[in-house]
């Protein structure tokens, strides 16, 4: 099937005072039209700063530095503001954690919805409105007009999620870029919108990129999954090969701590050790010093290992389970 989004050698860097942060670095995958892609890893690795960076979203003193982003087939970095601004909110869409990151508090739902429509399409401000209202229904929201002549702050943090996704959706978009955006919401909230984000992508050929700490998630949601650590993805393959069988020892690793494989009166499974600073990594594994399968030939740059659709950063992967 055709590509939509080919990210391909993406690096991203923010200059400090102690040195260049790596936070996005050599960053490659393909998602196609309708495919859910799980992106995941510990806090820091630079899930949210890829997102933002194929958004055309990082601010100084943070920079794209190099690679390239093509979404149908045109080049994205380096694109000018305004042509990127068109395709924002239009072709492609971002749900961020926070719900205000989309909304303005001061305005009414209806104002803000029918800009986002009208920015984009020169419809009427009756049919804006009309879309404003079917949006708000395929999130779950009932009494949608009534909701439309709301403020945000008259909504609770799940219902100014959906209004959010709501946003997002108006002007049917072939890619959301959905960064943690359940992960604040009660567990019952979280499991509503994922199925309903899941069935509008099934039902409207929208690719979903969903950014997020929580394995369990994706498991349920994505298609495919790519791991990240340290700002480079280590793993990616479908989410049967990658959760099913990892072969890399930090996924594997991600996997045993997960929360439900947990077992009560045990002690909690965690990865041992820190995560690295971005400061001045230097070119070998980044998790070698976490690693229980390191050797001494992890200190030089670990090679991209493709098979059978995954692919891999590690010199000595795990074995593969016996079928
Ligand atoms: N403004 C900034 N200045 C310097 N470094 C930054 C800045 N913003 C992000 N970074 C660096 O980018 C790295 C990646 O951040 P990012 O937010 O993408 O991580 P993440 O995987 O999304 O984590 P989380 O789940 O906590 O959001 C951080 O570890 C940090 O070192």
């Amino acid at each position: 099937m055709s590509t939509l989004l080919q990210v391909k050698g993406l690096r991203t860097e923010f200059a400090t005072r102690g040195g260049t942060v790596k936070a996005v670095d050599d960053v490659s995958f393909e998602v196609r039209p309708g495919q859910i892609m799980g992106l995941v890893g510990e806090s820091g690795s630079g899930k949210s700063m890829t997102g933002y960076s194929i958004m055309g979203l990082i601010d100084p003193p943070g920079k794209v530095v190099g690679g390239s982003v093509l979404f149908k087939g045109r080049e994205l970095v380096g694109l000018a503001p305004e042509p990127l601004r068109q395709l924002r909110g239009n072709r492609i869409a971002m749900i961020f954690q926070d719900p205000m990151m989309t909304l303005n508090p001061v305005l009414r739902i209806d104002t803000q919805m029918i800009e986002t429509v009208r920015a984009h399409r020169p419809v009427s401000k009756g049919d804006a409105r009309d879309m404003a209202r079917a949006a708000l229904v395929r999130v779950g929201i009932a009494a949608p007009d009534e909701r439309l002549l709301a403020y945000p702050h008259q909504f609770s943090g799940g219902m100014r999620q959906r209004v959010a996704i709501a946003i997002a959706l108006l002007n049917a978009p072939d890619l959301i870029i959905c960064d943690e955006p359940t992960t604040a919401l009660d567990v019952t909230i979280q499991g509503q919108i994922l199925y309903e984000m899941q069935k509008l992508c099934r039902e409207s050929g929208t690719a979903l990129i969903w950014i997020t700490h929580d394995l369990s998630v994706v498991a349920g949601l994505a298609d495919t999954v790519s791991v990240m650590y340290a700002g480079r993805i280590v793993e990616s393959g479908t989410t049967e090969q990658v959760l099913g069988q990892p072969r890399h020892h930090y996924t594997h690793g991600l996997i045993a701590s997960a929360p439900s494989r947990n077992v009560r009166g045990e002690p909690l499974r965690q990865i041992a050790g820190m995560t690295p600073s971005l400061l001045n990594l230097g070119p070998g594994c980044a998790f070698r010093a976490r690693c229980g399968g390191a050797t001494d030939i992890c200190a030089v740059a670990p090679p991209l290992l493709a098979e059978g659709g995954r692919t891999l950063r590690c010199f000595n992967p795990l074995a593969p389970e016996a079928p």
